[in-house]
């Protein structure tokens, strides 16, 4: 990993309250997030449904930097431009969400919005290896999606074949899932550069003492420093 790619931290709002997204988002930008990971769920591709593109475009003016997008669901293709019309900077699909992960790139890149793919832990990081140039982000997940709070399973591996593969492309590498200061520095030095973490982030802090945000973020950057170079 090269020092002139910084290491990006992306809250998830499922771990924010429900209640009050707009001024959740603002909170914990302001105490230092680098982008806003919004996970939609379907209760088909996951099981779990969360939100959809109408909440995305209602919390968008609340956001002033990157709305990070990640698709939990299954067929995507027809859904893409409801995103990027609610100002998704990234969308990111699941290369297990469908038989044309390739198309599905093409469609939102064709959107405006930057692509990602992801892989859930059983996927290898070969499942990508046709799909790099159509790719701005790679999302590793390190749970079986589907749910916020989940233990964190290692994914180092993979992720040092996918830095390998990806070379001096300017793709990212996105870590999701156990997100935390015990287990960012695995993947941190395995060659991640985009870390969502939801309930290490938003614990112990609200929109009325925000905080502990800046304090939880602030940990995880510490603990990767040694090994993020
Ligand atoms: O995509 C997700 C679940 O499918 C979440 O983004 C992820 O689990 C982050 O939450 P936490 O940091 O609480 O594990």
């Amino acid at each position: 990993m090269t020092a002139h790619r910084p290491l990006l931290i992306a809250p998830s709002i499922l771990a924010a309250d429900f209640a009050n997204f707009g001024a959740e988002c603002a909170a914990v930008e302001a105490q230092g997030a680098d982008w806003i990971h919004v996970d939609v769920m379907d209760g088909h591709f996951v099981p779990n449904i969360s939100f959809g593109a109408a909440t995305c475009a209602a919390i968008r003016p609340h956001i002033k930097g990157v709305m990070d997008v990640h698709l939990m669901i299954s067929p995507v293709d027809a859904y893409i431009e409801d995103f990027a019309r609610a100002g998704a900077d990234f969308i990111t699909a699941h290369v297990e969400a469908g038989p044309h992960i390739h198309r599905t790139l093409q469609a939102i890149r064709a959107s405006g919005a930057k692509a990602g793919v992801a892989l859930n832990p059983g996927t290898p990081a070969s499942a990508v290896a046709d799909l790099l140039d159509l790719a701005d982000l790679v999302c590793v997940m390190t749970v079986n999606p589907g749910f916020g709070g989940q233990k964190f399973i290692d994914m180092s591996a993979k992720v040092k074949t996918l830095r390998e593969m990806i070379g001096d492309r300017p793709i990212h590498i996105e870590i999701d899932g156990g997100v935390d200061p015990v287990t960012a520095p695995i993947v941190a030095a395995a060659g991640a550069d985009v870390l969502v973490a939801g309930s290490a982030v938003f614990r112990g802090g609200s929109v009325s003492d925000p905080a502990p945000y800046g304090t939880n973020i602030r940990a995880i950057r510490e603990a990767v420093a040694g090994v993020y170079v």
